[in-house]
């Protein structure tokens, strides 16, 4: 069974972060490990409190992982800070890491800070020059590269911007925007585009986390950049359209509902 290593923050209501990553890992027939970064006291409604792990506690979760088991896939989720920016780099930097997707994940829908603002530029420096795709939303692309971002051109600018701060890849997400839900992949040559329906629903917590998730997994199999976004464009699509309320605000993804069809339950 292929492995695969999720490194983000706690979501106590599951609907995003570690949570949503290691329910899209089983979802897609992997093994899923965590190294939390984070602890975040949160629900549909909103981010109530955060503890950042120790950099000295990260670390150690990293290695682990990596001096025990063969890691097929690592995703990189919320990294709230600096410190831990850095020691999440530096300690990948001695394992041989392949497929690693990067969601610069910035600010929660609930509108909490998820990653401090003087971080951002750590983020940029340690993190994407690792990443084979980098998948920034909308508003995380308009902070990555200082440009306001209002249609498919704009994502286009951003896309090559943010592809010579040297990731492989360049997915940004078009989630954000009205119409189409079209997300944009570059590869330094080539724009290719991944088009869903629009799904008018709230319930939209923890679909960047998901469809991050859905990227490695398909990688930790050996697809194609390419073949690994449109698999996992196809997964989240179905996500939300099976997504439900769980509380008063804004819901989660469905995880299983493919499996669950299959196996008759419902
Ligand atoms: N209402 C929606 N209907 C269909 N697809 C959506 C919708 N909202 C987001 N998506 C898709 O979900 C994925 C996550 O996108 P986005 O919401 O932009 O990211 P984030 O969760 O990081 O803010 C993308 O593939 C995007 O196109
Ligand atoms: C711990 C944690 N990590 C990430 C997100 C972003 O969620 P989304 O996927 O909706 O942007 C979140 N709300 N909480």
């Amino acid at each position: 069974m292929k492995r695969i290593l999720t490194i983000a923050g706690s979501d106590s209501c599951g609907g995003a972060g570690i949570q949503a990553d290691l329910k899209t890992f089983s979802a897609h027939g992997l093994f899923g490990m965590s190294v939390i970064t984070a602890v975040t006291a949160q629900n549909t409604q909103g981010v109530f409190g955060v503890q950042d792990i120790s950099a000295e506690l990260i670390q150690k979760q990293i290695e682990a992982v990596f001096d025990d088991i063969a890691v097929d896939a690592v995703k990189i989720g919320m990294v709230s800070i600096t410190d831990t920016i850095k020691v999440i780099a530096q300690t990948l930097e001695r394992y041989p890491v392949r497929n690693l997707v990067v969601d610069p994940v910035m600010v929660s829908k609930s509108g909490y800070h998820l990653l401090q603002p003087e971080a951002k530029e750590a983020l940029i420096r340690y993190l994407l020059p690792m990443a084979k795709v980098v998948t920034p939303n909308i508003p995380e692309a308009e902070v990555i590269t200082g440009m306001k971002i209002n249609d498919l051109e704009d994502m286009k600018s951003a896309a090559v911007q943010i592809y010579h701060m040297n990731p492989e890849y360049v997915l940004v997400k078009g989630g954000h925007l009205e119409g189409e839900a079209v997300d944009l992949l570059y590869d330094g040559k080539d724009f290719k585009y991944y088009h869903s329906p629009r799904i008018h629903t709230q319930n939209t917590h923890g679909t960047g986390c998901t469809l991050s998730s859905a990227i490695a997994s398909n990688l930790a199999k050996n697809m194609s950049v390419a073949e690994a976004i449109e698999g996992a464009k196809a997964y989240i699509t179905v996500a939300i359209e099976q997504s439900f309320s769980i509380g008063k605000g804004v819901g989660p993804t469905h995880h299983f509902y493919e499996l669950y069809k299959k196996a008759g339950l419902i």
